[in-house]
């Protein structure tokens, strides 16, 4: 018969103890060793407050008070000189002394209490002949990473503790310190980062990165005809475009760093309610793209159901553009045969096809993607599209044939191949359960709570990088019409058709180098 309590002993019942008689000097001798020996563990745990301290009374000692206040206040006076004269190397020693700050008058203070009431200390029983008592173990802190919205506690787990255990108490966490989001992060082993958000990084709109033109070949200024500088692209700068179009930049994450999605090799959906600013995710990819299809090194085929609504301003770039369902079901088949050639043709040589300019990336872009799969009531279309789309989404990452799709309603029965999607941003969403529909299960439950985002901030949106089940919030940039006026006449094709091209004397200055003006811009 297994015993009640499976494999675990039961912690053992109190006892009263046999008295043992020891003389007086034994007990003072005991007690003394005890409380030297947390003297000399409480000083060294906290060298740096302690070592501060005695030197600070030293000083006084020395010096007296004044003598305090002048260094204090030339300490301030080096610190302002030294951030003037050379900020890289003072804002990492300035954010280190706040992380220190705030683990001492912040987290270290409310900790013990904190972890008492989310069950995250472990209690044992213990007995001492007359009382029983509890021992008391605590995660411990390791270390600390602090930046103006962001801090990072690095904990060690008690034996037996789970990363899950610790994401479940991220809410009570929060209040308890005060902050705006607390996400958990478990590391391979032992460790888990637990992630205090204190302000949004996000509340302003983020302006978009400058375009890396990277062959110096310069744009082309008001979209001039005829002679155009791309023709001479050297082949590293070919090279670096190609690179770049496995990180598109297209806004910024929370932690201040880049945001970049992959366009080549890879599919991305883009899922969000109405006004969530899909447009502007679309618009920072056709932007980042923009070098590359000036190179000719890619060719963007764009579809937009809403009859061009939302992504005609950018046609000279495109090298095919439709806007009815007709059109862009023709235009889906084409895409379906250049990717059969083209597998047929790298069959056996690669396995992953390499954009130039005789085969380049070709991306299918197309806007409110249900409007195609859902929507659609031309049976013989529908069926068409339903046949295209499942192809390109399955077949078409390895031959350069990829897909880049926006859609409202992120559910099977309106995108029945979404799961054919490899990367996938969630924009403000209506419903609790859309985020895990875009995200993947469990998405909402470590801090991808996308039906919260406020819609006074449009472009924010969560996304998975690189395996990570963690979501990242990020932003995209907001590309207004002038800036896609700007790129549009800067680096639409020699080959771009006539037509109409948009009006940017206006943006651009007589004598100077149009590119600098996308900086700016930036
Ligand atoms: N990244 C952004 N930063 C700041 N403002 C933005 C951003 N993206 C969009 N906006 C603002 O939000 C408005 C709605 O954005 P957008 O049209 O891109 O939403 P959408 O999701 O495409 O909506 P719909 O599905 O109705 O077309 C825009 O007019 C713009 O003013």
């Amino acid at each position: 018969m297994s015993r009640i309590n499976g494999d675990q002993r039961f912690p053992r019942v109190p006892t009263r103890a046999e008295k043992v008689r020891v003389p007086l000097w034994m007990l003072l001798l005991a007690v003394a060793g005890k409380g030297l020996a947390l003297a000399v563990r409480g000083c060294w745990r906290h060298r740096v407050a302690v070592a501060t301290a005695i030197g600070g009374l030293l000083f006084v000692h020395r010096f007296g008070l004044l003598g305090l206040g002048v260094l204090l206040g030339g300490l301030v006076a080096v610190g302002v000189v030294w951030w003037r004269v050379h900020g890289r190397s003072f804002w990492p020693v300035a954010w280190w002394l706040w992380g220190r700050a705030r683990l001492t008058f912040v987290y270290q203070r409310r900790w013990k209490p904190a972890m008492v009431h989310t069950d995250l200390a472990i209690r044992m029983p213990a007995s001492t002949g007359d009382q029983v008592t509890f021992d008391e173990y605590f995660p411990r802190i390791r270390s600390i990473r602090s930046s103006r919205s962001v801090d990072v506690l690095r904990v060690e787990l008690l034996p037996g503790q789970t990363p899950a255990a610790w994401a479940e108490q991220a809410e009570a966490l929060r209040h308890v310190f005060r902050a705006r989001r607390c996400q958990v992060h478990a590391e391979t082993f032992r460790f888990v980062r637990v992630v205090f958000h204190r302000h949004d990084s996000l509340t302003r709109p983020v302006p978009p990165a400058a375009l890396d033109d990277s062959d110096g070949a310069g744009p082309d200024p008001a979209g001039a005809a005829g002679d155009h500088p791309r023709s001479i692209r050297s082949s590293s700068g070919r090279g670096v475009l190609v690179a770049g179009l496995s990180a598109v930049p297209v806004g910024r994450c929370e932690d201040g760093s880049a945001w970049t999605l992959p366009v080549r090799g890879s599919h991305v959906l883009i899922a969000g309610a109405t006004g969530a600013g899909k447009g502007s995710v679309l618009w920072g990819l056709l932007r980042g793209l923009a070098p590359a299809v000036a190179a000719g090194l890619v060719e963007l085929w764009v579809c937009d159901p809403k009859g061009g609504m939302e992504l005609a301003f950018g046609r000279p770039l495109f090298t095919r553009f439709a806007t009815t369902t007709d059109t862009i079901a023709d235009l889906l088949d084409d895409a379906v045969s250049r990717m059969q050639t083209r597998t047929a043709t790298l069959a056996g040589n690669t396995r992953l096809h390499t954009p130039t300019r005789e085969e380049p990336l070709i991306v299918v872009v197309v806007d409110e993607i249900a409007s195609l799969t859902a929507y659609v009531t031309d049976r013989e279309l529908k069926k068409r599209i339903g046949a295209a789309l499942p192809l390109l989404l399955s077949q078409g990452r390895a031959p350069g044939v990829v897909v880049v799709a926006a859609v409202q309603d992120p559910r099977k029965e309106v995108l029945p191949f979404r799961d054919l999607f490899p990367v996938r941003v969630a924009l403000r969403m209506t419903e609790t359960d859309q985020a895990d529909l875009v995200l993947g299960n469990g998405a909402r439950e470590r801090g991808a709570r996308a039906e919260e985002i406020p819609r006074a901030l449009p472009g924010v949106g969560y996304v998975l990088h690189d395996g990570n089940p963690d979501p990242i919030r990020v932003r995209a940039a907001y590309v207004d019409d002038v800036e896609i006026g700007r790129v549009v006449a800067h680096y639409r094709p020699a080959s771009a058709a006539g037509g109409w091209t948009p009006d940017v004397s206006n943006y651009l200055d007589d004598d100077s180098d149009p590119l600098d003006g996308l900086d700016q811009a930036a």
